[in-house]
């Protein structure tokens, strides 16, 4: 399993504003690179808290792309997983409609009304208690067939995944504005760390809609 974490931040290092809306923070040609790494991807992966916020589609976009991967025998866009411990993804969620394959992770003690009514839209992977176990989660969705993994979000999520040892590859495009707010979502939330910061490789730096994307490889100790 391959594992790419794709977001976009202001300069200042904020995913969104203290409101935790969707700010447009990516020009047309970030939005176009997001979309070809959906489109390269067997899964794309968010939080609960992004579905809650932004209600995200994660489609691809582009009609070629879509017919190159029905070309290749796959479904127009990748399947996308929601990691959600107590199956809070509302059933309306553009994430349940049938353009996609759906996974929503869960944890074994999620209220079972709520998993009963994902389970009619979408393939429901228990995992953990508490809260979602990331690496059994992830180890479920890579026995279901899907290598290529593309995180768009959020924080809390991208966080745990690299305390996970989950991350293969940090790509963030640095837009050109300020948000501000200490309470405002960024790339890594969590707990933080104290000491032993994960190290990361840079690996290239492209100029784009004014801003500039970073992609960075992440040592990861173990494989899924
Ligand atoms: N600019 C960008 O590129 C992007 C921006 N965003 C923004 O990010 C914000 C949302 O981010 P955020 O609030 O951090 O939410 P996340 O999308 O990261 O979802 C976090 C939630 O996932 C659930 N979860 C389940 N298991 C785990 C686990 N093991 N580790 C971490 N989370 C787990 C938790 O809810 P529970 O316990 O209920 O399951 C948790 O609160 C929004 O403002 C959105 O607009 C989002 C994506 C991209
Ligand atoms: N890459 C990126 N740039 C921004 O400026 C953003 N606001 C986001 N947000 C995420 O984009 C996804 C939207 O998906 P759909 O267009 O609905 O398919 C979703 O993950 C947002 O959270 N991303």
């Amino acid at each position: 399993m391959h594992v790419v974490v794709n977001a976009a931040m202001s300069a200042d290092g904020k995913l969104s504003s203290r409101r935790r809306e969707q700010v447009r923070i990516s020009g047309e040609a970030d939005f176009d690179r997001m979309d070809a790494l959906r489109a390269a991807s067997d899964a794309v992966v968010v939080g609960v808290g992004t579905v809650l916020a932004d209600d995200p589609h994660l489609t691809v976009k582009d009609d070629e792309r879509r017919q190159r991967r029905l070309d290749a025998g796959k479904s127009p866009s990748p399947a996308r997983v929601v990691v959600d411990s107590r199956g809070r993804t509302p059933t309306d969620s553009a994430v349940l409609d049938d353009a996609a394959e759906t996974y929503v992770c869960v944890t074994e003690d999620a209220p079972t009304e709520n998993v009963d009514a994902l389970a009619e839209r979408a393939t429901v992977v228990p995992a953990g208690t508490g809260r979602v176990d990331l690496r059994e989660a992830f180890a479920a969705l890579e026995s279901a067939g899907l290598e290529s993994i593309m995180v768009e979000g959020g924080g809390e999520l991208i966080f745990s995944l690299v305390e996970a040892d989950l991350v293969d590859e940090l790509r963030v495009f640095v837009g050109p504005r300020l948000i501000g707010g200490r309470d405002a979502p960024t790339v890594a939330d969590g707990e933080g760390y104290v000491a032993d910061f994960p190290e990361l490789e840079l690996e290239a730096v492209e100029r784009l809609d004014g801003g500039v994307v970073l992609s960075w490889r992440i040592e990861s100790d173990a494989a899924v």
